[in-house]
Formats: structure tokens, C-alpha cells, sequence
């Protein structure tokens, strides 16, 4: 499974360009290609759920092009109903497109087959298919009743009258019989039965119809009716706005890392719903700004946002974003009114439960509602997907908790935003670290302790895990071979760090672990890869706010390769040897000039020799030779290169 590890961030600001909605995006598209005349599309949005309605589209006959390496496309409408009479669609997971293209062609006359991906197969299409058998529609489940695949068949059309559509389950059942029944030419009256949900989205279906020339007469949210004898005509060029529910997520960002975070391509104006979601974290205490074209949010002057309990039906997708920054929030919050999330890319309220559980939050989930309740300090996690794009972008803000997070499956955020984690990126500061590697006695400790303490960063002598679990190895009397024994003993290690001595089970082992025993075997186990493996999260978990100062012969290959100083520190052989035996003279302790030397070669070569993590200078890192320097020229060095 691929996954992405963000780091732990220290805030988020700066400015990000929207992509362009998907659900404008989609619409606009098959009204253009079911319109009069040529639409010139701008800002259309590049995603996979777009993808999948161009490919159908053209598959159905309509002709488009798109301006090289750009989001602007030229659609050539059809003028009524899709001149291919017999295709089969494939439509992803693509709810916009699947919905309304059914509605169309139900009405086109032809012989269609639509189908997905499974999840597409498990949510529901039944109330749609409902509705437009009561107009003559030939409809038929070829998988399980009530839901994709379908198999549409040429059918006698009886338009006009009233046609009746459920409004509790989806609103996009809505949104395609609305945008397809000005195919048949005849007026018709469209009655929601139920509550309707989502309604802002019905919002946008009507306006975009209106720009293409067909008013609905709105009667409330209950009756729609389409006028008879209108087409649709090209309204010439049409812009795409910004993704309102992408945005939440930045905006998110800016309410809890700190902010300012302006997006740009949405704002006062949109004719999306999801616009809304910056009402929502307003009443959250964030601060926020809004221009025609943009929305700007910060954090709320206490840095906390406030706990809440919102009916969030108007804002759906948006709101899901709420549920991760709850994890921000200063009590318990509850989401109401969300029972939609049941039928969307994945069950998201469930789906929704367990990850914040992953991350030590308390939930309630209710089969319309969830109940959060931030953990003292959030854990780390990988968090699962479940195909859902959202659910990648809600989870990467955990990060803004001082907290690393991995994301499964990144790649599922293509559905609607396929450069989200390289946006998310130019927004977000990670946790500054500072890797030092290099061979024994080289001064690394010495260095990395005085860096930290002159920028105020938390330090990680990663060389005393490995001497711990070669301690503990030798006290329960496992041999240096056993890679499982010792690799159990290193993930489950009960150490702990406090005013520069180090403790193993509570007791003080500062010394124990410098003895030669000690010393030769962590070079041992530190060649073993189950122990390396076993050590990686643990010395992850060191990186916190302000920054950490690692040290060691891997910090900058391996454990932190994004760490943005890379310091490979060392020192001939000999300079190093007489540092050694300085410091265990000083010490009190017997030294062997010849004997340390040979030794540090030896551990030199099993160190650079080992497959996994060998000891080398790696092209990004700077190569300091302290050989002919102190330890103040040294330090400052580092601090240097930190700075610049
Ligand atoms: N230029 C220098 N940079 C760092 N340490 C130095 C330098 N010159 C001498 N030393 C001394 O070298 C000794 C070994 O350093 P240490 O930090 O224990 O190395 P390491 O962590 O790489 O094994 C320390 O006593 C340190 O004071
Ligand atoms: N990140 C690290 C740190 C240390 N090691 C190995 C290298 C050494 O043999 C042991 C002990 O490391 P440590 O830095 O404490 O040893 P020196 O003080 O440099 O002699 O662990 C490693 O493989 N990877």
C-alpha cells in the first residue's frame, strides 16, 4: 500500500489557488454538451471524476477540445439528445457524472449500459430510477436492485405532469432529473418527497441551467418546475469558480495553524454551498476575511478553536473537514444532520470514527451524527482512506497538532484534487530538524547537545537506543544474532530520557550503556534490520515543536530525509581516537590509544559496511571536518548552515 508521512507542522499560512469545483466542473460540462452552439469552458477542473464525464461525453458523440496544457476546453453542443444511440459508460466513482448522465440518457432514445467501480455499485440510484420511470423511462438493474450497473433501453417518453423524487437520500437525484427533463420539451413539475438535503447543491444546478437558458420556477424546496418549449443554449464562455469544499481544508488550516491562509478562486460571490464552511469556523472563533474571489482565515486570538455542536446538512462535504478540526477545539463537539455521509464515496461516518479513534480522539457516531472529543495530545497514526478523497485531505490537518501523520493510499485525492499534498506543502511549515550524522567520537553528541540548546530544540542521541537495546539484550541474555529477540526488545524498549541521563525500566543506566560490552554490542545490533525497523517511529516521535537537533549515522538518510540541515560530521581516525581518550582520562576511566583507534576502525567498517542504513555522507548533506576545529567552530558551523 503506498502511503505518504507528513510531518508534524508548526502552523500553516500563505495563499493557494483553488482547483476548479467538481461539481460545477461536471454540471458545466454536460449542459454544454447538451446545449445549442459552442461553450468555451475556463479553470475546468483537472481530477479523475471529470475525466471519467469528458471520456463519456465523447463517447457519446459530443466533440470537445482542450487548449494545450491548460484548463480551458471548448465543448461543441449537441443541440438535444447524444447522437452515439448505443454505448457503455464506465464512470468510475464518479457520482456527478453517473447520476445526471442516467437522467440524460433515459431520455435520449438509446441503448446505454453505466457502470463503476464496486463502491459506485453500492450507492444507491434507486429514487433516481424511480423518478424517471414515471416520465416512461426503460431502466433495469443488471446488478442488485436499487443500484448501478444500469441498463437503459430506448423507451416512449411521456413527458409532463408531475414527477415525484425522494430528497433524503442524495440530492443529486434531484440536481439530474432537473437538469434532464428540459430534454423532452414539455413542461413538467418536479415534487420533492421528504426533506431535501444538500440543498445549496440544487443552488448551483439552478444557476448553471439558468446561465444555459433554462429557468426553473422554484416553489420553496419542494416544487421545481421546468418550463416547456426551452433548449438549452450556450451561454459562450463559462468560469469555472475554485473548489468551495477543497478549500475548507486550508482554510481549516489557517484557523488552526495559525494563518493567515487566503484561497483564492471562491469567495463572497460563489454560488457554491460550501462556501458556507467559513461561516462555520467563524462560529469556531477563527477569523475570516472574504472578497469577491477570495477567503482568508486565521487562527482565533486564544489559538483554540471553540468547541460546537452544528446542524452541518447544508455543508456536507465541507463539514467533514469540521469533524478533524475538532480535534482542535476546546470541548466536545458534535456534527448533526449528516446522515448523507452514509452514501458518499465510503460510509463516512464510520470511516470517519475510526480514524479520529486512531488519533486518540473519543467519538460518538450516531447514524445521522458524530460526537468528537480531542485527545489531550493527538497520536500518531496511519491513516486508511477507504477510496475517499476526503478523507486524505481532512487527515493530513492532524498534522497541525504537533503530530506526525501517514496517509494511505494519497493518491485517492486525484478524485478532485490531484496536487492537494504539494498545495498542503507550500502552506505548511514542517517541524525544522537538523541531522547530524557521522562516524564515532566525531563530536556529533557534543555538537547536536550545544545546537539544541542555543536554538531551543528538543535533542535525539539516537545512538543510545540502539547501546539501550544492546544493554537489555546482554541482561536477558539474548545473543547478538537474535534479530527477533532484540527486535522485540527495541520496539517495546521502556526507556527514557531526563536532565542528560538516560533510564531503562526506571533505572539510571547512563554509564552502563557507555561501557565496552555495551558499546561493541550496539554496533551489532544496530547492523540488524528488524531492530532498525523497529527503532524508526520511535525516533520519529522525537520531532516536536520548536525543532530537534537528531544525531546519529542515519538522521538525514533515513529518518528525517526531509530534515532541511543535513550536517555529515567526522574527523580522521586519529583525532578522534585522542578525543575519545581525552574524554575517558577526564572521566577516570583506563584508555589504550592504540586499542581505541584500532576500534573505532572496526566499528567504522561494520558501521559504513552494514546493507541497511550504512554510514555515509549522502550528496545533500555538508561535510564538516572538525579534524582542525573546536567544538565552538564546529557549533557554529551548524548554526550557520541553520540560519542561512
Ligand atoms: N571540533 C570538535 N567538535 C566536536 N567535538 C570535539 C571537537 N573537538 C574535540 N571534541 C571532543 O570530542 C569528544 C567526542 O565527542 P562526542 O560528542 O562524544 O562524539 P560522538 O557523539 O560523535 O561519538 C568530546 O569530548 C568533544 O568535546
Ligand atoms: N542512527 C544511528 C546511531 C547509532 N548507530 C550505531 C552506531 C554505533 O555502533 C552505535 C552507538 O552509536 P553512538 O553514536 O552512541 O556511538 P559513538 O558514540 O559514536 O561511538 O549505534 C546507528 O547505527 N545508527
Amino acid at each position: 500500500m503506498e502511503f505518504l508521512d507528513l510531518p508534524p507542522l508548526l502552523g500553516a499560512s500563505g495563499r493557494v489557488r483553488l482547483p476548479g469545483s467538481k461539481s460545477i466542473s461536471n454540471r458545466t460540462l454536460l449542459l454544454a454538451a447538451l446545449a445549442e452552439g459552442e461553450t468555451d469552458i475556463r479553470d475546468l477542473l483537472a481530477s479523475d471524476d471529470v475525466e471519467r464525464m469528458l471520456e463519456a461525453l465523447r463517447a457519446l458523440g459530443v466533440e470537445w477540445t482542450r487548449e494545450e496544457d491548460s484548463a480551458n476546453y471548448r465543448v461543441r453542443g449537441v443541440g438535444g439528445a447524444f447522437p452515439v444511440k448505443i454505448a457503455d459508460l464506465f464512470l468510475g466513482n464518479a457520482g456527478t457524472a453517473f447520476r445526471p448522465l442516467t437522467a440524460a440518457l433515459a431520455l435520449s432514445g438509446g441503448e446505454y449500459r453505466l457502470s463503476g467501480v464496486p463502491r459506485m455499485h453500492e450507492r444507491p440510484i434507486g429514487d433516481l430510477v424511480d423518478g424517471l420511470r414515471q416520465v416512461g423511462a426503460d431502466i433495469r438493474y443488471t446488478g442488485n436492485e436499487g443500484f448501478p450497473p444500469l441498463h437503459i433501453r430506448p423507451a416512449q417518453i411521456r413527458p409532463g405532469g408531475v414527477v415525484r423524487v425522494r430528497g433524503d437520500v442524495s440530492s443529486q437525484f434531484l440536481t439530474a432529473l432537473l437538469m434532464a427533463l428540459p430534454l423532452t420539451g414539455v413542461e413538467t413539475t418536479v415534487e420533492v418527497v421528504g426533506e431535501l438535503i444538500s440543498k445549496p447543491y440544487i443552488g448551483i444546478t439552478l444557476d448553471l441551467m439558468a446561465r444555459f437558458g433554462v429557468t426553473v420556477r422554484r416553489e420553496g424546496w419542494e416544487r421545481f418546475t421546468i418550463p416547456g418549449g426551452v433548449r438549452y443554449r450556450s451561454p459562450g464562455t463559462v468560469f469555472v469558480e475554485g473548489d468551495a469544499s477543497s478549500a475548507s481544508y486550508f482554510l481549516a488550516a489557517g484557523a488552526i495553524g495559525g494563518g493567515p491562509v487566503r484561497v483564492e478562486g471562491v469567495g463572497r460571490d460563489s454560488i457554491q454551498g460550501d462556501v458556507r464552511f467559513a461561516e462555520a469556523l467563524a462560529q469556531l472563533g477563527a477569523h475570516i476575511e472574504m472578497g469577491d474571489n477570495w477567503i482568508e482565515a486565521r487562527a482565533p486570538a486564544s489559538g483554540r478553536l471553540k468547541a460546537f455542536d452544528l446542524d452541518l446538512n447544508h455543508i456536507p462535504d465541507a463539514a467533514m473537514t469540521l469533524a478533524v478540526a475538532a480535534l482542535f477545539a476546546d470541548g466536545p463537539c458534535r456534527l448533526r444532520n449528516i446522515a448523507s455521509w452514509r452514501v458518499k464515496e465510503t460510509d463516512r461516518i464510520a470511516a470517519m470514527a475510526t480514524e479520529l479513534r486512531k488519533v486518540g480522539a473519543i467519538v460518538e457516531e450516531g447514524p445521522d451524527y458524530l460526537g468528537v472529543t480531542a485527545p489531550a495530545r493527538l497520536l500518531p497514526a496511519a491513516i486508511d482512506t477507504y477510496d475517499d478523497h476526503r478523507m486524505a485531505m481532512c487527515f493530513s490537518l492532524v498534522s497541525l497538532g504537533d503530530c506526525r501523520v501517514r496517509i494511505n493510499d494519497p493518491k485517492c485525492v486525484n478524485k478532485t484534487f490531484p496536487t492537494y499534498f504539494e498545495r498542503f506543502a507550500e502552506v505548511t511549515k514542517p517541524v525544522p530538524v537538523v541531522a547530524i550524522d557521522g562516524p564515532s567520537a566525531s563530536g556529533k553528541g557534543t555538537v547536536a547537545a550545544r545546537v539544541a540548546e542555543a536554538l531551543g530544540y528538543h535533542c535525539l542521541d539516537s545512538g543510545s537506543l540502539y547501546r539501550l537495546v544492546a544493554l537489555a539484550g546482554i541482561r536477558g541474555g539474548l545473543s547478538f544474532d537474535d534479530e527477533a529477540g532484540l527486535a522485540a526488545i527495541a520496539a517495546t524498549l521502556p526507556a527514557r530520557f531526563a536532565d542528560g541521563r538516560v533510564f531503562l525500566a526506571g533505572e539510571d543506566v547512563t554509564d552502563a550503556i557507555r561501557s565496552e560490552e555495551a558499546s561493541g554490542g550496539a554496533s551489532k545490533v544496530a547492523a540488524l534490520p528488524a531492530v532498525r525497523s523497529a527503532l524508526l517511529d520511535r525516533q520519529r516521535d522525537y520531532r516536536h515543536a520548536p525543532g530537534l537537533v537528531a544525531e546519529g549515522r542515519d538522521m538525514g538518510s533515513v529518518i528525517f530525509p526531509d530534515a532541511g540541515t543535513k550536517i555529515f560530521l567526522t574527523a580522521t581516525a586519529e583525532a578522534r581516537a585522542e578525543r575519545r581518550y581525552k574524554q575517558l582520562i577526564e572521566k577516570g576511566m583506563a584508555a589504550n590509544m592504540k586499542s581505541l583507534l584500532k576500534d573505532l576502525q572496526d566499528r567504522d567498517a561494520r558501521d559504513a559496511a552494514r546493507t541497511v542504513a550504512p554510514l555515509q555522507k549522502l550528496p545533500d548533506a555538508a561535510l564538516l571536518d572538525t579534524t582542525e576545529m573546536d567544538v565552538e567552530q564546529a557549533v557554529g558551523f551548524v548554526l550557520d548552515r541553520v540560519r542561512s
